[in-house]
């Protein structure tokens, strides 16, 4: 367990906390049967639809607002609510919300960004589980510029919390090199509007 972050910030790194045999049952489990789709976000005033597909989770039909646009979460399948409950207990934080992204291969990835929403509440922070393509998670200090990265694992679990999305962008970079699918869970705590 270690923080990726040099200063403002903290992002705990857990390292891989599912088995070999865990991660292959909610990556196929997570390729069948959640209803994934194409984003929507605004660029430049523009609303684009992304190649990563997503899926918004909580736990009652809440309403979010994530890139500009205001959006409604399903409730949580009761299978998905195993994983919340992990990422709870290592975490040692409690969520009531989670943005699923599929990266079908290295083409796909995630540009730079905070997740600095008003309506999300920082003090738990967001728990990120990753499943699949072991891909390269990058952030950039607003002011200085700073990088920090770390090579996310299959089963692994990312914990950004205290100052990171006030001081820090973070990416997931597009690698041609890479042609398998990854998965991420994010859990966040949303306030009730
Ligand atoms: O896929 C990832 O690990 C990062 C996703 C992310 O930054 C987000 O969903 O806001
Ligand atoms: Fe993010």
């Amino acid at each position: 367990m270690k923080n990726l972050l040099p200063k403002d910030g903290d992002a705990v790194y857990f390292g891989k906390v599912f088995s070999s045999e865990e991660c292959e049952f909610w990556m196929d489990y997570l390729l069948r049967e959640i209803p994934w789709r194409c984003d929507e976000v605004l660029m430049f005033g523009k609303t684009i639809f992304t190649k990563r597909k997503v899926a918004w989770f909580a736990d009652w039909e809440m309403e979010y607002r994530y890139s500009g646009k205001t959006r409604r979460a399903e409730i949580f399948p009761e299978k998905l609510r195993e994983l919340k409950t992990a990422a709870e207990e290592i975490s040692g934080a409690k969520f009531n919300s989670c943005l699923l992204n599929l990266y079908q291969d290295g083409s796909q990835g995630m540009s730079w960004h905070s997740d600095d929403e008003k309506e999300m509440l920082h003090s738990t922070g967001i728990a990120a589980l990753s499943f699949g393509a072991e891909r390269k998670f990058v952030f950039r200090h607003k002011i200085t510029k700073e990088k920090a990265e770390q090579v996310l694992e299959n089963g692994s679990l990312l914990l950004m919390k205290g100052d990171t999305q006030k001081f820090w962008q973070h990416s997931l970079p597009i690698s041609k090199k890479i042609n398998a699918p990854r998965i991420s869970l994010t859990f966040r705590t949303v306030a009730k509007i």
